[in-house]
């Protein structure tokens, strides 16, 4: 069964530290939900974990899972699902070949492309477009390829922005399900997300160093005239 470990782990943009340095366990069927203002270093948190990101300090391992080529895992990136903001969908394609595409990509180990759809409520959806669907459409196509190949990690980046009542519930089912068998869900979120026994991570925005002194000596009111 899997463990993810962070020991010390750091996050940061640019070289410049936005998340300190942590230390986390988070063992088969766990939730982390990650909160925390605007900047405060969410979506940093989430790259570095899924391995887009390079930390400035420390690590994070992964324990008890097996990659795609039957060799045990030795990297998140290998085990785990990452839904960012954007939906990766191609525009000009069918959501179905989208889908297709992901499902060959990441491993053909998870539901068909059409029961995907239908698990998501876009079953009448496949053949339109990715470039045509709404908003929470195109979020709902996102969820379909968290379930067109089996990771036991997912990692969500504002997964239910977009969505209504109806698929904000069939999300956090979905994700339960995740966790039932013995996966791992991490979503950063501004919105209530109904996962099981939740560890919480609240993020605190760090303060530039200087940027106070250097908004005060700025001729013309510094950051003002950035808004
Ligand atoms: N590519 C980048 N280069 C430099 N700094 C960046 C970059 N992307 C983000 N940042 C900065 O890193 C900090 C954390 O941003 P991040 O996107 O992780 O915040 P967040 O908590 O996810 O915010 P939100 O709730 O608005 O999505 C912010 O100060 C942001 O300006």
């Amino acid at each position: 069964m899997i463990t993810l470990r962070l020991r010390g782990l750091a996050a940061g943009r640019g070289g410049r530290l936005v998340v300190p340095p942590l230390d986390l366990v988070l063992g088969p069927g766990s939730a982390l939900l990650v909160t925390g203002a605007n900047g405060a270093g969410k979506s940093t948190l989430l790259r570095t974990l899924a391995g887009l990101l390079p930390p400035l300090a420390g690590e994070v391992s992964v324990e008890g899972a097996v990659a795609a080529d039957g060799e045990p895992a030795r990297r998140v990136a290998e085990v785990a699902h990452y839904l960012g903001h954007r939906n990766s969908l191609k525009a000009g394609r069918s959501v179905a070949e989208e889908l297709g595409f992901w499902r060959r990509f990441l491993g053909d180990t998870g539901l068909g492309v059409r029961e995907a759809l239908a698990a998501v409520d876009l079953g009448a959806a496949g053949d339109l477009p990715a470039g045509v669907l709404s908003a929470g459409q195109g979020r709902r196509a996102a969820m379909a390829r968290l379930l067109v190949s089996e990771r036991p990690v997912w990692i969500l980046d504002e997964p239910t922005a977009a969505l209504d009542e109806r698929a904000q519930a069939r999300f956090a089912a979905l994700c339960r399900e995740r966790q039932c068998t013995g996966g791992i869900v991490i979503a950063a979120t501004h919105q209530p997300l109904a996962l099981e026994a939740p560890q919480e991570l609240r993020l605190e925005a760090l303060r530039p160093a200087g940027v106070g002194e250097a908004a005060a000596a700025a001729p013309g009111g510094g950051w003002d005239e950035l808004w």
